[in-house]
Protein backbone atom coordinates (compact mmCIF):
# COMPACT_ATOMS: atom_id res chain seq x y z
CA UNK A 1 0.00 0.00 0.00
CA UNK A 2 2.70 2.46 0.81
CA UNK A 3 5.23 1.36 -2.10
CA UNK A 4 2.37 1.75 -4.20
CA UNK A 5 1.48 5.35 -2.88
CA UNK A 6 4.70 6.85 -2.71
CA UNK A 7 6.15 5.65 -6.48
CA UNK A 8 3.45 6.46 -8.60
CA UNK A 9 2.84 10.04 -7.17
CA UNK A 10 6.75 10.88 -7.30
CA UNK A 11 7.05 9.11 -10.54
CA UNK A 12 3.71 11.25 -11.95
CA UNK A 13 4.79 14.68 -10.87
CA UNK A 14 7.95 13.84 -12.68
CA UNK A 15 6.59 13.48 -15.55
CA UNK A 16 3.89 16.46 -15.48
CA UNK A 17 7.74 18.15 -14.39
CA UNK A 18 9.12 17.35 -17.48
CA UNK A 19 6.27 18.56 -19.59
CA UNK A 20 6.50 21.48 -17.89
CA UNK A 21 10.04 22.56 -19.22
CA UNK A 22 9.16 20.74 -22.24
CA UNK A 23 6.07 23.47 -22.74
CA UNK A 24 6.76 26.85 -20.91
CA UNK A 25 3.31 28.33 -22.72
CA UNK A 26 1.28 25.99 -20.54
CA UNK A 27 3.64 26.29 -17.48
CA UNK A 28 2.77 29.82 -17.83
CA UNK A 29 -1.14 29.40 -18.38
CA UNK A 30 -1.17 27.30 -15.29
CA UNK A 31 0.83 29.61 -12.71
CA UNK A 32 -1.66 32.79 -14.32
CA UNK A 33 -4.48 30.83 -13.16
CA UNK A 34 -2.78 30.26 -10.05
CA UNK A 35 -1.89 33.71 -8.95
CA UNK A 36 -5.19 35.03 -10.26
CA UNK A 37 -7.17 32.63 -7.25
CA UNK A 38 -4.25 32.67 -5.02
CA UNK A 39 -2.27 35.75 -5.37
CA UNK A 40 1.56 36.25 -3.99
CA UNK A 41 0.88 36.28 -0.29
CA UNK A 42 -0.51 33.01 0.75
CA UNK A 43 0.44 29.31 -0.26
CA UNK A 44 -1.90 27.41 -2.43
CA UNK A 45 -3.87 25.37 -0.46
CA UNK A 46 -5.93 22.09 -1.18
CA UNK A 47 -9.80 23.76 -1.09
CA UNK A 48 -8.27 25.94 -3.74
CA UNK A 49 -7.57 23.09 -6.30
CA UNK A 50 -11.27 22.40 -7.82
CA UNK A 51 -10.80 26.58 -8.77
CA UNK A 52 -7.66 25.55 -10.98
CA UNK A 53 -9.31 23.55 -13.99
CA UNK A 54 -6.37 24.29 -15.97
CA UNK A 55 -4.45 22.50 -13.45
CA UNK A 56 -6.58 19.50 -12.96
CA UNK A 57 -6.53 19.71 -16.69
CA UNK A 58 -2.63 19.11 -17.24
CA UNK A 59 -2.65 16.04 -14.47
CA UNK A 60 -5.12 14.20 -16.34
CA UNK A 61 -3.26 14.83 -19.78
CA UNK A 62 0.25 13.49 -17.77
CA UNK A 63 -1.99 10.57 -16.87
CA UNK A 64 -3.17 10.18 -20.30
CA UNK A 65 0.55 10.05 -22.20
CA UNK A 66 2.62 9.07 -19.35
CA UNK A 67 0.12 6.82 -16.96
CA UNK A 68 2.50 5.64 -14.11
CA UNK A 69 1.01 2.69 -14.23
CA UNK A 70 0.30 1.26 -17.79
CA UNK A 71 -0.83 -2.57 -17.69
CA UNK A 72 -3.61 -2.71 -15.66
CA UNK A 73 -5.01 -6.12 -13.82
CA UNK A 74 -1.28 -7.18 -13.67
CA UNK A 75 -1.16 -10.62 -15.02
CA UNK A 76 -4.66 -12.48 -14.08
CA UNK A 77 -4.69 -15.62 -14.96
CA UNK A 78 -7.92 -17.14 -17.43
CA UNK A 79 -8.95 -20.37 -15.21
CA UNK A 80 -11.39 -21.49 -17.76
CA UNK A 81 -12.16 -20.78 -21.44
CA UNK A 82 -13.90 -17.51 -21.50
CA UNK A 83 -15.30 -15.38 -24.46
CA UNK A 84 -14.94 -11.32 -24.55
CA UNK A 85 -16.73 -10.42 -27.07
CA UNK A 86 -15.87 -12.54 -30.47
CA UNK A 87 -12.54 -13.80 -28.91
CA UNK A 88 -11.57 -16.56 -27.00
CA UNK A 89 -9.27 -16.54 -24.38
CA UNK A 90 -8.13 -19.87 -23.21
CA UNK A 91 -8.04 -21.35 -20.19
CA UNK A 92 -4.41 -20.79 -18.33
CA UNK A 93 -3.97 -17.60 -20.70
CA UNK A 94 -2.05 -13.99 -18.76
CA UNK A 95 -4.03 -11.15 -19.78
CA UNK A 96 -3.96 -7.53 -18.82
CA UNK A 97 -5.01 -4.66 -20.00
CA UNK A 98 -2.70 -2.27 -21.50
CA UNK A 99 -4.02 1.04 -20.58
CA UNK A 100 -0.88 3.19 -22.12
CA UNK A 101 -2.12 1.78 -25.61
CA UNK A 102 -5.97 3.21 -25.27
CA UNK A 103 -4.75 6.56 -24.38
CA UNK A 104 -2.47 6.48 -26.94
CA UNK A 105 -5.22 5.67 -29.61
CA UNK A 106 -5.93 7.69 -32.48
CA UNK A 107 -9.56 6.29 -33.09
CA UNK A 108 -10.14 7.77 -29.42
CA UNK A 109 -8.25 10.68 -29.25
CA UNK A 110 -7.39 13.56 -31.52
CA UNK A 111 -3.63 14.20 -31.86
CA UNK A 112 -3.13 11.47 -29.07
CA UNK A 113 1.15 12.14 -29.10
CA UNK A 114 0.35 15.91 -28.74
CA UNK A 115 0.70 17.27 -24.72
CA UNK A 116 -2.44 19.58 -24.94
CA UNK A 117 -4.32 20.28 -21.40
CA UNK A 118 -6.70 21.98 -23.08
CA UNK A 119 -8.63 18.86 -24.62
CA UNK A 120 -9.83 18.42 -20.85
CA UNK A 121 -11.43 21.75 -20.68
CA UNK A 122 -13.04 21.33 -24.18
CA UNK A 123 -14.49 17.83 -22.60
CA UNK A 124 -14.96 16.54 -19.25
CA UNK A 125 -13.23 13.06 -19.04
CA UNK A 126 -13.46 11.41 -15.54
CA UNK A 127 -10.33 9.58 -14.96
CA UNK A 128 -11.21 7.66 -11.70
CA UNK A 129 -12.84 4.60 -13.26
CA UNK A 130 -15.73 5.64 -14.98
CA UNK A 131 -14.52 6.26 -18.55
CA UNK A 132 -12.38 3.64 -20.31
CA UNK A 133 -10.64 6.15 -22.64
CA UNK A 134 -8.79 7.24 -19.73
CA UNK A 135 -8.75 4.92 -16.35
CA UNK A 136 -4.80 5.62 -14.92
CA UNK A 137 -6.08 3.95 -11.56
CA UNK A 138 -7.69 1.15 -12.91
CA UNK A 139 -11.67 0.34 -12.73
CA UNK A 140 -14.01 -2.00 -11.40
CA UNK A 141 -13.00 -4.23 -8.23
CA UNK A 142 -9.40 -3.79 -8.41
CA UNK A 143 -9.69 -0.25 -8.60
CA UNK A 144 -6.71 1.77 -6.89
CA UNK A 145 -7.96 2.49 -3.49
CA UNK A 146 -5.64 5.65 -3.03
CA UNK A 147 -6.57 7.12 -6.09
CA UNK A 148 -8.06 10.31 -4.45
CA UNK A 149 -5.71 10.56 -2.13
CA UNK A 150 -2.98 10.26 -4.94
CA UNK A 151 -4.93 12.85 -7.00
CA UNK A 152 -4.61 15.04 -4.17
CA UNK A 153 -1.28 15.06 -3.66
CA UNK A 154 -0.44 15.26 -7.06
CA UNK A 155 -2.49 18.28 -7.53
CA UNK A 156 -1.04 20.52 -4.28
CA UNK A 157 2.09 19.91 -5.37
CA UNK A 158 2.10 20.78 -8.88
CA UNK A 159 0.29 23.94 -7.55
CA UNK A 160 2.83 24.99 -4.69
CA UNK A 161 5.75 24.17 -7.50
CA UNK A 162 4.47 26.50 -9.87
CA UNK A 163 3.36 28.51 -7.81
CA UNK A 164 6.73 29.51 -6.49
CA UNK A 165 8.86 28.57 -9.29
CA UNK A 166 9.66 29.16 -12.49
CA UNK A 167 11.03 25.83 -14.35
CA UNK A 168 13.76 26.05 -16.79
CA UNK A 169 15.26 22.65 -17.88
CA UNK A 170 18.99 22.01 -16.97
CA UNK A 171 19.14 19.51 -19.26
CA UNK A 172 17.61 18.28 -22.50
CA UNK A 173 14.40 16.71 -21.65
CA UNK A 174 14.08 13.30 -22.54
CA UNK A 175 10.96 11.54 -22.39
CA UNK A 176 12.10 8.10 -22.93
CA UNK A 177 10.30 5.46 -21.40
CA UNK A 178 11.13 2.86 -18.60
CA UNK A 179 8.94 0.50 -17.36
CA UNK A 180 9.81 -0.90 -13.76
CA UNK A 181 7.01 -1.55 -11.41
CA UNK A 182 5.87 1.72 -12.49
CA UNK A 183 6.16 3.68 -16.12
CA UNK A 184 9.58 6.07 -15.06
CA UNK A 185 11.40 8.61 -16.94
CA UNK A 186 14.76 6.48 -18.10
CA UNK A 187 16.59 9.31 -17.38
CA UNK A 188 16.41 11.65 -14.81
CA UNK A 189 14.37 15.35 -15.04
CA UNK A 190 17.24 17.90 -14.52
CA UNK A 191 15.88 21.21 -14.09
CA UNK A 192 16.73 25.02 -12.40
CA UNK A 193 14.03 26.37 -10.30
CA UNK A 194 13.93 30.05 -10.20
CA UNK A 195 11.96 31.71 -7.09
CA UNK A 196 8.76 33.95 -8.05
CA UNK A 197 7.69 34.74 -4.60
CA UNK A 198 9.31 34.41 -1.42
CA UNK A 199 6.51 33.43 0.88
CA UNK A 200 7.41 32.53 4.10
CA UNK A 201 6.86 28.64 4.70
CA UNK A 202 3.27 28.06 7.18
CA UNK A 203 4.38 27.61 10.66
C1 LIG B 1 -0.99 9.15 -9.04
C2 LIG B 1 -0.98 8.18 -8.17
C3 LIG B 1 -1.40 6.75 -8.42
C4 LIG B 1 -1.57 6.05 -9.60
C5 LIG B 1 -1.36 6.54 -11.02
C6 LIG B 1 -2.01 4.71 -9.24
C7 LIG B 1 -2.32 3.72 -10.16
C8 LIG B 1 -2.71 2.45 -9.81
C9 LIG B 1 -3.02 1.41 -10.75
C10 LIG B 1 -2.98 1.54 -12.27
C11 LIG B 1 -3.36 0.30 -10.05
C12 LIG B 1 -3.72 -1.10 -10.62
C13 LIG B 1 -5.19 -1.19 -11.00
C14 LIG B 1 -5.45 -2.50 -11.75
O1 LIG B 1 -4.65 -3.42 -11.67
O2 LIG B 1 -6.47 -2.58 -12.43
C15 LIG B 1 -3.25 0.62 -8.65
C16 LIG B 1 -3.49 -0.26 -7.61
C17 LIG B 1 -3.29 0.03 -6.30
N1 LIG B 1 -2.98 1.27 -5.77
FE1 LIG B 1 -2.66 2.97 -6.81
N2 LIG B 1 -2.09 4.62 -7.88
C18 LIG B 1 -1.74 5.83 -7.34
C19 LIG B 1 -1.73 6.17 -6.00
C20 LIG B 1 -1.95 5.31 -4.96
C21 LIG B 1 -1.93 5.67 -3.56
C22 LIG B 1 -1.69 7.09 -3.02
C23 LIG B 1 -2.15 4.51 -2.85
C24 LIG B 1 -2.24 4.28 -1.36
C25 LIG B 1 -2.30 5.22 -0.46
C26 LIG B 1 -2.34 3.45 -3.81
C27 LIG B 1 -2.59 2.13 -3.50
C28 LIG B 1 -2.88 1.13 -4.40
C29 LIG B 1 -3.12 -0.27 -4.04
C30 LIG B 1 -3.10 -0.88 -2.62
C31 LIG B 1 -3.39 -0.96 -5.23
C32 LIG B 1 -3.72 -2.45 -5.40
C33 LIG B 1 -5.26 -2.62 -5.42
C34 LIG B 1 -5.69 -4.07 -5.70
O3 LIG B 1 -4.95 -4.82 -6.34
O4 LIG B 1 -6.79 -4.44 -5.30
N3 LIG B 1 -2.22 3.96 -5.07
N4 LIG B 1 -2.88 1.94 -8.53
Amino acid sequence: MIFRGTDTVAILLEWIMARMVLHPHVQAKAQQEIDTLVGSGRHVQDSDIPNLPYLQSIVKEALRLHPPGPLLSWARLAIRDVHVGKLLVPAGTTAMVNMWAITHDPSLWKDPWAFNPDRFLEEDVSVMGSDLRLAPFGAGRRVCPGRAMGLATVHLWLARLLHQFKWLPAHPVDLSECLRLSLEMKKALSCYAVRRYDIPLPT
